[in-house]
């Protein structure tokens, strides 16, 4: 069974990312088992070093969406791709749009080690 880490890291980590093609997000919601049953709508990808992601869970504590305490903010700005399902996308041909963006990053934290399970939010 996948652990949350693990499935962070899946759905959200392209450190040797971006290609700045615009398939890129077609391509790796593929590749991530995002398009499997349906088009997952919103996701983003996060194009830094796992260690500076996983720092994160260090930084500013913030309540998550969802009222849960168990957010953090990176303090900078990081890169990331932000995939958006396209109004034509129609399952199983999920279709996205790709934009590339500096960010601070909210991520939600648990376990012990203390470490990335859910992508709140960018601001
Ligand atoms: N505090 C918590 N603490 C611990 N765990 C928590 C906590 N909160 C949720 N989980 C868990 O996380 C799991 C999960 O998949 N949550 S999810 O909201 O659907 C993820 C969103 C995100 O993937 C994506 N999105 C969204 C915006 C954006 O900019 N970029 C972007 O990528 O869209 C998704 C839907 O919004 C679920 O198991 C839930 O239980």
């Amino acid at each position: 069974k996948e652990s949350p880490a693990m499935k962070f890291q899946r759905q959200h980590m392209d450190p040797d990312g971006p290609s700045n093609n615009s398939n890129y997000c077609n391509q790796m919601m593929r590749r991530r088992n995002m398009t499997e049953g349906w088009c997952k709508p919103v996701n983003t990808f996060v194009h830094e070093p796992l260690v500076d992601v996983q720092a994160i869970c260090l930084q500013g504590n913030i309540t998550c969406k969802n009222g849960k305490p168990n957010c953090h903010k990176s303090n900078s700005s990081m890169n990331i791709t932000d995939c958006h399902k396209t109004s034509g996308s129609k399952y199983p041909n999920c279709d996205y749009q790709t934009s590339q963006k500096e960010r601070h990053v909210i991520v939600a934290c648990e376990g012990n080690p203390y470490v990335p399970v859910h992508f709140d939010a960018s601001v």
